[in-house]
């Protein structure tokens, strides 16, 4: 496969959906984290934003979510918006059903709770205290929570960075076919460029306060590690990126299999979990 047929430039294909122009933020008087940065993501549209620690990408997925207060510029938005961070951030004395049904106040609350969290799986834990969640549960009650306002724009920081590699790929799965069937714009946050490259659709690198990279990502889906053109594409955006593959914190596919393997008690997989580690990295188990 020709990486510049699968890889190239983006242009806006779909109607905007967010227009951010001119936008600058800084903190404390210091330099610009944000410095005049432009950003249009079309409607439906999935975007991957990577880059390095620091760079300013937790601070403007804030901004779109409006939870920061002083940027500067021009942010447009849709009003039906919800985030899901990291850390699943539940309210321990409500059940699970009632952390998602949070806010919504219609009658119907409820059920409509109870339809999200059976869309991500989680229909058997409705009345669950969220401690007693493992921390997959407590991200996929997260993606209810989020899912269940029916958002146009869905702002996702790291949401899969403190899952263990197995559960990690079980979510990514989900989000992809959250996604695929309701279709909002998402503003994935992430550091990993496997994952940038298993989900979105356009690839975005955030330097020196704006975006310096924008690459539109056309391989087929669903994504796998080891379809054609996958490993071609990931050489170039970390050839792009100015990271060495062998460099520390760049895992090998190879070492991304160790690592799922040795997420399985034992090393010993059941064989749905063997199916799904066979077919993302393609190696026989
Ligand atoms: N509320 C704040 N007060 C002061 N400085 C802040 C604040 N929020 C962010 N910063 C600074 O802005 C810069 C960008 O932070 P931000 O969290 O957006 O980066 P990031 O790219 O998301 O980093 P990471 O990948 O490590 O999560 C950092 O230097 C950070 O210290």
């Amino acid at each position: 496969m020709n990486v510049h047929a699968a890889f190239h430039q983006t242009t806006a294909a779909v109607p905007p959906i967010v227009q951010v122009s001119n936008l600058v933020r800084s903190f404390d008087a210091g330099t610009n984290v944000l410095d005049h940065l432009d950003l249009t993501i079309g409607d439906g549209e999935f975007v991957a934003l990577l880059g390095r620690s620091g760079s300013g990408k937790s601070t403007l997925l804030r901004t779109l979510a409006g939870l920061d207060a002083a940027p500067e510029g021009t942010v447009s938005v849709p009003p039906q918006r919800a985030v899901v961070f990291q850390e699943p951030r539940l309210i321990p004395w409500k059940p699970v059903w009632a952390n998602v049904a949070l806010g919504l106040g219609a009658s119907d609350a409820r059920e409509r709770a109870v339809a999200a969290l059976t869309e991500v799986g989680l229909g058997h834990r409705l009345d669950a205290w969220p401690l007693t969640l493992s921390g997959g549960e407590a991200q996929r009650a997260a993606l209810a929570r989020a899912l269940v306002r029916q958002p146009k724009l869905l702002l996702l920081d790291e949401p899969f960075a403190a899952l263990d590699a197995l559960t990690r790929l079980k979510t990514q799965g989900l989000v992809a076919s959250l996604w695929m069937t309701h279709r909002p714009a998402i503003l994935l946050v992430t550091h990993d460029v496997d994952e940038a490259l298993l989900l979105a659709d356009r690839v975005l690198v955030l330097d020196k306060g704006r975006i310096a990279l924008d690459w539109r990502v056309n391989l087929e889906r669903p994504r796998r590690h080891a379809q054609r053109g996958f490993a071609e594409l990931r050489a170039g955006l970390l050839r792009e990126l100015g990271i060495d593959e062998e460099e520390e914190g760049v895992e090998p596919l190879e070492s991304s299999v160790a690592a799922l393997i040795k997420a399985q008690s034992g090393g010993n997989p059941s064989p749905v979990d063997r199916d799904l580690i066979v077919s993302h990295v393609g190696v026989s188990l």
